[in-house]
């Protein structure tokens, strides 16, 4: 199957006060893009200051349950959004400022949420690297597929490491 006759991505955008302008933008990029099927936006808008663990756990929930196949989340940093979202269960979200990160979060991690701060990164950039981000899925026959697998393997694991 091309990329053109994959189903268009259903992505899912969040954000908290800190990360209004640029989930604003990012929405509306998302919404322009023909890839993309779907954009569902969980908040928030200007004034309104709800925490971000709680938008970004709405988000990333969304994804779990299957009704999202992507989150892009934008808080200061993108960190608090990335440490929420992935207390989600079979949630990988990582923050990603650089292409080359963006690329191996998708084909090394199959992470399906991606954040950033809105304090960190300008707005040109992050544009560039959404549109990249959409660009990238994961392979899973490939040989990091294993390695994704061992991570999903420590989901609600309370003890004990494995080695291999
Ligand atoms: O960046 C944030 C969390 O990682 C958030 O936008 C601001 O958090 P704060 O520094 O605790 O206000």
């Amino acid at each position: 199957m091309t990329e053109q006759s994959q189903p268009g991505w259903r992505i899912v955008v969040g954000n908290d006060e800190a990360g209004v302008e640029y989930k604003n933008a990012l929405r509306e990029l998302l919404e322009a893009d023909p890839r993309v099927a779907s954009v569902e936006d969980v908040g928030v808008g200007a004034d309104d200051t709800t925490a971000y663990p709680h938008l970004a756990v709405a988000a990333a929930r969304k994804v779990a349950a299957g009704e999202a196949d992507r989150a892009l989340l934008i808080c200061g940093t993108g960190l608090g959004v990335a440490i929420s979202a992935n207390k989600v269960p079979g949630i990988r979200a990582v923050t990603a400022h650089d292409s080359y990160s963006v690329e191996r979060s998708v084909l090394s991690n199959n992470a399906q949420v991606l954040t950033m701060g809105q304090r960190v990164i300008g707005l040109e950039l992050a544009k560039k690297l959404v549109g990249e981000w959409l660009n990238y899925r994961f392979d899973e026959n490939s040989a990091s597929a294993a390695k994704v697998d061992a991570i999903c393997s420590y989901e609600g694991a309370s003890e004990g490491l494995e080695t291999t």
